[in-house]
């Protein structure tokens, strides 16, 4: 089940056509942003009817220039504008690759050669834009009702829509520890890796154990933890733009003085988005929007992120309880909510360089993040 809806997003990554399953019969959907000549005509042979467009909320009113409302999906109610799908009827010229990657790609905006109309967004378009946003392409597609044969006629690949809307939830809890080893740091010499695997052998994430953690938490007590976010820029590269890299080496330093610790190491770059649109959304911040409407304007939410990895991850370490290292309210929550109890919380807070100063304000302001 994680297998099919791997192999489905690394289609729609390389321009290929796939089918997504439902009760009324298949959507095939190919991304906007890397379809070719080849996929469009596969997408055609496999369509009943003319394609649409399906964009996020957000990236639909940017392209019309218009605020709309948004269909929730499934016709839930209450979710969120940034969660909803739109589908807009293109005319011939928007149906070609060039305009179709102008249409999904914020950054790449030139006037398009038509406004498309707006029209309901067919059955299983919610499962459409997920495995796009799975892939971590933009979540832009074009797509039409399809033959039920196509799969086997075409050598499309065919993937449940209710296995794609569950594949987040599937991944996290069929993670497996994999590997691990001594390896000791700067600040930390007693440090150990282990690595963690889902079930499909996607995407991998580390805990870095200082000391001796799980026996503290045998013994009933809380160890210092923090779920830190990749960040290559900022991790690695000492990018200025965010807050990530001293977040990092303070953590590790502080649990290295402390004696014991866990840092996870999540493998969620960007908030969850991907680094390609991380930088996206950077061009987009340089363009004057914040963090978080950068993220929105791409059609993605502004966190994407999930807690059940960090929590899952904690539970196979031993670990249920926990002291946080953050100043987000929301990953206390999160962890809260996936079943770890957050005894308490310690700040995190570095001061700004001259250049994330904007960055750190919009946390406090827009994500409710504390400020000591
Ligand atoms: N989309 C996007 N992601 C960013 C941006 N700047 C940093 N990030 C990502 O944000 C994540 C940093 O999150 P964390 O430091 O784990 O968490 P946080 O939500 O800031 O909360 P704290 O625990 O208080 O640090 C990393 O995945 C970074 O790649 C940005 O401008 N846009
Ligand atoms: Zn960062």
């Amino acid at each position: 089940m994680l297998r099919a809806v791997h192999r489905a997003a690394s289609d729609l990554r390389r321009g290929t056509p796939v089918l997504i399953e439902g009760p009324q019969g298949p959507l095939v959907a190919a991304a906007a942003e890397v379809v070719g000549a080849r996929g469009l005509a596969e997408l055609a042979a496999a369509a009943l009817a003319p394609p649409v467009l399906l964009l996020a909320p957000v990236r639909a009113a940017a392209v019309l220039q218009r605020p709309i409302a948004a269909a929730p999906p499934g016709g839930a109610e209450g979710r969120k504008m940034e969660e909803g799908v739109v589908a807009l009827r293109p005319g011939p010229a928007l149906l070609e690759p060039a305009a179709l990657r102008r249409l999904a790609d914020p950054v790449a905006e030139r006037l398009l050669p038509e406004l498309p109309e707006l029209i309901p967004p067919p059955a299983l378009s919610p499962a459409a834009l997920a495995l796009a946003k799975l892939g971590r392409l933009l979540p832009a597609l074009v797509a039409a009702p399809a033959r039920a044969s196509a799969a086997a006629q075409l050598g499309l690949l065919s993937v449940p829509a209710a296995d794609v809307l569950a594949y987040p939830t599937t991944a996290a809890t069929t993670l497996a520890r994999v590997a691990e080893a001594r390896v000791p740091l700067e600040n930390a010499r007693d440090a150990r890796i282990v690595a963690f695997r889902a079930a499909d052998g996607g995407i991998e994430h580390l805990a870095i154990l200082v000391g001796e953690p799980e026996k503290l938490a045998e013994a009933g007590g809380a160890p210092l933890v923090r779920a830190h976010s990749e960040c290559f820029t900022g991790d690695l590269l000492g990018s200025l733009r965010c807050d990530c890299g001293p977040q990092l080496r303070g953590a590790i330093r502080r649990m290295g003085d402390e004696g014991a610790g866990v840092l996870l190491y999540l493998a969620q770059e960007g908030r969850g988005i991907g680094l390609v649109n991380k930088l996206r959304a950077y061009t987009l911040q340089d363009q004057g929007l914040d963090t978080l409407d950068a993220n929105r304007a791409l059609g993605y939410g502004a966190d994407e992120r999930g807690f059940l990895v960090a929590a899952t991850m904690l539970r196979a370490l031993g670990i249920p309880r926990v002291r946080l290292l953050t100043n987000n309210p929301d990953k206390m929550a999160g962890l809260a909510a996936c079943g770890i109890v957050v005894e308490g919380r310690e700040a995190h807070r570095f001061a700004a360089n001259g250049v994330n100063d904007k960055y750190l304000e919009t946390k406090a302001e827009r994500f409710g993040h504390l400020l000591r």
